[in-house]
């Protein structure tokens, strides 16, 4: 017997994006996220992956279309933890001063927010660094903080735009094994944007490819493997099974996209 669908968190109906320069990003995009899932966007670049990621966290709108939330809210902002490709921290404040920021802006004191932040710095594995600077630290170790950053105000979907794009191969594999044991411990929502296959089918509960000119949703993919995922699973012929299927939806989406700019 399959297990009850999740029930949907936010929808975005038939959105689309039309820049002032005259570019249109995303055209009739679909997309269902479910409570506790992780969702990855594939796509080649400029498909409108991060457009759609801002339109979700309402940092940019949509020109068409509409974006639902399951409890009929209209502002979800501040429900949304959002973690870029770059850190972002601020170089002249201490590990936990970055991590409090989003609740400092806010109005949350330094002392309230004590615990959660130590929370989140230890959960991260960076509860020693809690007074470090960023110069002191490793890539993949700002990268933890800007995750701890993003979890502190504990919220509702967490939406990462290509987040360890910029590490090394060890590296990322590794954040890749934090996030799902965090993602699995906190029940998080993730909508994870990424071009690499191998990294979409090792954590996602469901992919979307993307194709480009417009951007739109082109194909899905469950991927129907059992949790908790380990370096092991790598090794499995289910899971080069589901890198071939991915790679071949991103193939024929790259393939649709030149035909659409062919005119053809
Ligand atoms: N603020 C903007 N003004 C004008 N055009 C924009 C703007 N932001 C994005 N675009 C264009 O919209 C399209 C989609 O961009 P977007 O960054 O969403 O794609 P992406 O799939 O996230 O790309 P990448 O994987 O390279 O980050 C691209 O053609 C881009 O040049």
């Amino acid at each position: 017997m399959n297990p009850p669908a999740r029930p949907t968190v936010v929808s975005l109906r038939d959105v689309g994006k039309t820049f002032s320069s005259g570019t249109t990003a995303l055209q009739h995009l679909d997309l269902d996220i479910r409570q506790g899932e992780i969702l990855s966007l594939l796509g080649p670049s400029g498909c409108g992956k991060s457009t759609a990621l801002r339109i979700i966290a309402g940092l940019g709108e949509a020109s068409s279309g509409s974006v639902v939330w399951a409890d009929g809210g209209a502002d979800h902002s501040r429900d949304v933890g959002f973690v870029f490709q770059e850190p972002t921290l601020m170089p002249w404040a201490s590990v936990f001063d970055n991590v409090w920021l989003p609740a400092r802006l806010k109005g949350v004191s330094r002392k309230v927010v004590r615990d959660p932040v130590m929370q989140a710095l230890e959960s991260v594995g960076l509860a020693a660094f809690a007074d470090a600077y960023p110069r002191e630290l490793s890539g993949g170790m700002r990268m933890r903080v800007s995750i701890a950053r993003a979890m502190v105000t504990r919220p509702r979907l967490l939406l990462m735009d290509e987040p360890f794009a910029a590490l090394d191969e060890i590296t990322r594999q590794k954040l890749n094994d934090d996030l799902m044991r965090l993602q699995g411990e906190l029940g998080w929502t993730v909508v994870f944007v990424t071009h690499s296959v191998f990294e979409s089918v090792y954590i996602s509960d469901r992919i979307v490819v993307m194709a480009a000119r417009p951007g739109r949703a082109f194909a899905e993919l469950t991927i129907d493997a059992e949790r908790p995922r380990g370096a092991a699973f790598r090794t499995t012929p289910i899971y080069v099974d589901y890198c071939r299927q991915a790679s071949a939806a991103l193939t024929s989406a790259i393939g649709k996209a030149a035909e659409t700019v062919d005119g053809h």
